[in-house]
């Protein structure tokens, strides 16, 4: 069934035909791209060395984002052509962590790379929560500004909330408002803005064609920022939802049961291959530097999900990196972009 809509080379076939989980073939929308994280010669080959091994489909992020930064980038040059708008995003960084400055990097090279205006503030972390807000009441009126970001985690002597709220609703890219989070908890109404990871993580399972609707999804973790919206996401795509946290006894009983699992939590390798039915799509959120005296830096990056073991019972998974991180991305200029459409009503 599968090789009807993909037509992947002969020996893939093969592999896809001997695959328990066989529906799942690759991204839809890059069906005609030859991006394929795991190239059908070295999966043939792992399975020559062990015909009975099972492995998920690696989700591939980073091709996906890549694809979406170049429609973007299309769009883009559209608007500017038709209305002469050039959209603009201002991220504005407190302080100086090191995980923080690397996003904020990343995200004003990805703005480049699309055509969007990147403005940045970067302020000393001993600065007041009112001069945050004097930043942010600036953008909210600058016409150039379509989108507005404050990097968390804030220095812990600001109030987040207050900052957050502070943003005007229709510039809330991040989709940190309160109004925004309460909209997309409401039945028949829709958010301005749905925030950036979550709607990433929605957006990797459409464009692999994995289908949301009567499923069981189980989201671990409920944090404001990926947790609660990405179950709130899930439901208002049909799924059936469950939420499991640090104080859920047994949550491994309670994913066992999920065909798709989104993972928000911040432990390195916390889910095993027990918590994983058989077939289950696993989208990966978490990214956890570990010690690894072999890397340059002197740590690497691993998910909330331990991958080695996933692999083998997963239908589906997305790497850390080159999952959903990219795709955050992506979906902040997305919302950028669909932030000056509104605001200058073009299209
Ligand atoms: N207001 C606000 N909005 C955010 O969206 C926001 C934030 N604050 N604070 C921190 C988190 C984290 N976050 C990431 C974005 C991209 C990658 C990303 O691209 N990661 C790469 C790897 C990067 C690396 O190698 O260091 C990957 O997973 O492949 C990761 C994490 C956005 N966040």
């Amino acid at each position: 069934m599968s090789s009807s809509i993909f037509n992947p080379p002969s020996s893939t076939t093969a592999l896809l035909l001997r695959s328990r989980h066989p529906v799942l073939v690759g991204p839809t929308s890059l069906r005609f791209l030859t991006v394929r994280s795991s190239s059908p010669s070295s999966r043939v080959l792992s399975v020559a060395a062990s015909a009975t091994e099972e492995s998920a489909m690696v989700i591939d992020g980073k091709a996906v984002a890549k694809q979406i930064r170049e429609e973007i980038a299309v769009e883009v040059s559209k608007m500017k052509e038709a209305v002469g708008v050039i959209p603009g995003l201002a991220v504005i960084l407190v302080g100086d962590r090191k995980d923080s400055a690397t996003y904020v990097r990343n995200k004003k090279k990805a703005c480049e790379s699309v055509g969007i205006n990147s403005l940045e503030v970067n302020l000393p972390e001993d600065s007041t929560e009112e001069e945050v807000l004097n930043y942010i009441s600036g953008y909210n009126d600058d016409p150039a500004v379509h989108g507005i970001l404050v990097q968390l985690p804030l220095p812990s002597h600001m109030n987040e909330q207050n900052v957050l709220n502070a943003v005007r609703i229709e510039k809330d890219v991040d989709g940190f408002h309160p109004l925004n989070i309460g909209r997309l908890a409401m039945r028949g109404r829709d958010p301005l803005f749905v925030p950036c990871t979550p709607k990433g993580c929605i957006e990797l399972l459409h464009r692999y064609d994995i289908s949301i609707k009567g499923k069981r999804a189980v989201v671990i973790g409920r944090s404001n920022i990926v947790g609660m919206p990405a179950a709130l996401l899930l439901q208002r795509e049909d799924a059936t939802v469950s939420v499991v946290h640090s104080r859920t006894s047994n949550p491994e009983e309670i994913t066992r049961q999920a065909d798709i699992i989104i993972s928000a939590v911040g432990q390195p390798n916390m889910v095993r291959k027990s918590w994983i039915k058989p077939g289950a799509v696993i989208i990966d959120v978490g990214i956890n530097p570990v010690d690894d005296p072999s890397s340059s830096r002197g740590y690497k990056l691993v998910g909330d999900v331990c991958y080695e073991e996933a692999i083998q019972v997963a239908s589906a998974i997305t790497p850390v990196p080159g999952g959903v991180g990219p795709m955050t991305i992506a979906m902040l200029l997305q919302n950028t972009l669909s932030s000056a459409k509104r605001i200058h009503g073009f299209e």
